[in-house]
């Protein structure tokens, strides 16, 4: 608790987080957001140094002061381009801080050597302080701390340049000192308190996202629950085919538009014989076990398009829409001889399996309960007439 409160724990003097780890991550997060800010600032102040030429010329002529403050705007003019494409490339905020400082020191002190140069411009060049003081803070993106040092390194190198060569009285400087003081406090305030809201709002921000993949992760795992809970209802667990209460949702919904499409419809009553005979002689587990074997062998019998369904005990029902009563014959026929054909293994070798199957024919009039109602009256009729037969409306074999 109290390492997670460190965390979100920002500094109050540097506007950064306490916790380093979290700063770098931050600082990562940020990192091409500041590269291309870093970037644009860089050209836009370069080409504003550069232009001040402008007012060199105006002011100095062609001379050897004029010289060499254009050979100072053109080496810092140069090496901020420089810096700029470096930073563009690979300024990495979170491991190379110190390059996005870089130009501020030299932007700094290209602006103190303009004092010697050019001390009679004094009035104009204080002015031209103020601003770079919050270009530093504000417009070049740099952290609070790089921001302040280069800002009073300006400060402080312009205030003893105008002391030394502008011949400035040391009244002059206290109140110049005060003036960049203020400049510096407004901007250090500015910039601190933009430092904080970007941190405090990079928190909310991962905070709503982890709260987005704990939400999401928790509707995975409803959604698996769901589907598992849906199998469990809808599936026989000994058996695997559909439950009951879901074959009679599934069949009455065929049945239904078999009756809408007037396509023909029918359903098998299927009762394993002697089952009790099985179970008292090998046990419910082995019971068990060859009821599934049965129901997987009933359900390979069939298309995928049929339905089957454990109806009870051992008996299971199947729908066959779109079939006709022969194909359907055909088909418990065929359904009949691979059970009989299970071959069984170990101790239940030699075990012999058989099923009887009353199969009914839907017509426009009948429901659901009606089919089972007359598949199972022909299923009682085929177990009275002797078991492992099929019967459909009279026939049997
Ligand atoms: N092992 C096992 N036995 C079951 C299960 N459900 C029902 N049975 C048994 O199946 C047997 C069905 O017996 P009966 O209804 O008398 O019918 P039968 O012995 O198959 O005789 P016929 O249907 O007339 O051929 C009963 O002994 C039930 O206990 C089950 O899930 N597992």
């Amino acid at each position: 608790m109290l390492s997670q409160q460190k965390q979100y724990d920002i500094h109050w003097l540097t506007g950064q987080f306490r916790d380093q780890s979290k700063e770098s991550e931050y600082r990562r997060a940020i990192e091409s957001g500041v590269r291309s800010d870093s970037r644009l600032a860089l050209l836009l102040v370069s080409v504003v140094f550069a232009m001040f030429g402008i007012t060199d010329y105006n002011l100095l002529g062609t001379t050897t002061d004029y010289y060499w403050l254009l050979s100072m705007r053109i080496t810092v003019v140069g090496t901020c381009l420089l810096l700029a494409f470096i930073i563009g490339r690979r300024g990495g905020y979170a491991s190379t801080p110190w390059l996005h400082a870089l130009p501020l020191w030299i932007l700094a002190a290209g602006t103190i050597l303009i004092v010697p140069l050019r001390p009679e411009s004094l009035s104009t060049q204080i002015t031209a302080i103020v601003v770079a003081i919050m270009a530093f803070y504000l417009l070049i993106p740099n952290l609070l701390t790089i921001a302040a040092l280069a800002s009073l390194f300006l400060s402080s190198g312009f205030l003893v340049a105008a002391y030394i060569y502008a011949g400035i009285s040391a009244g002059d400087v206290v109140r110049l000192g005060l003036l960049l003081i203020m400049s510096n406090i407004v901007g250090y305030s500015a910039l601190r308190r933009l430092e904080r809201l970007q941190r405090k709002q990079y928190l909310l921000l991962n905070e709503e996202r982890s709260q987005n993949r704990v939400l999401l992760s928790e509707i995975k795992h409803r959604k698996s629950l769901e589907a598992q809970l849906r199998m469990v209802a809808e599936h026989d667990d000994l058996t695997g085919v559909d439950s009951r209460r879901h074959f009679m949702k599934r069949a009455k919904a065929l049945l239904q538009r078999s009756r809408l499409e007037q396509t023909p419809f029918c359903f098998f009553m299927i009762d394993v014989d002697h089952f009790k005979r099985i179970n008292d002689t090998w046990g419910h587990t082995r019971g068990d076990l060859i009821l599934s074997t049965i129901a997987s062998v009933c359900q390979q019998s069939l298309r995928p398009s049929d339905i089957i369904g454990r109806f009870g005990g051992e008996e299971f029902v199947v729908g066959l829409p779109h079939t006709l009563p022969d194909d359907a014959y055909a088909v418990a026929e065929r359904l009949k001889q691979n059970v009989a054909a299970i071959a069984l293994s170990g101790e239940l070798a030699g075990v012999q399996l058989s099923v009887t199957i009353g199969v009914a024919i839907a017509t426009p009039e009948d429901d659901l309960d009606d089919l089972i109602a007359h598949a199972d009256n022909l299923l009682y009729v085929g177990k009275r007439d002797g078991r492992n037969q099929v019967v459909m409306c009279g026939e049997s074999t």
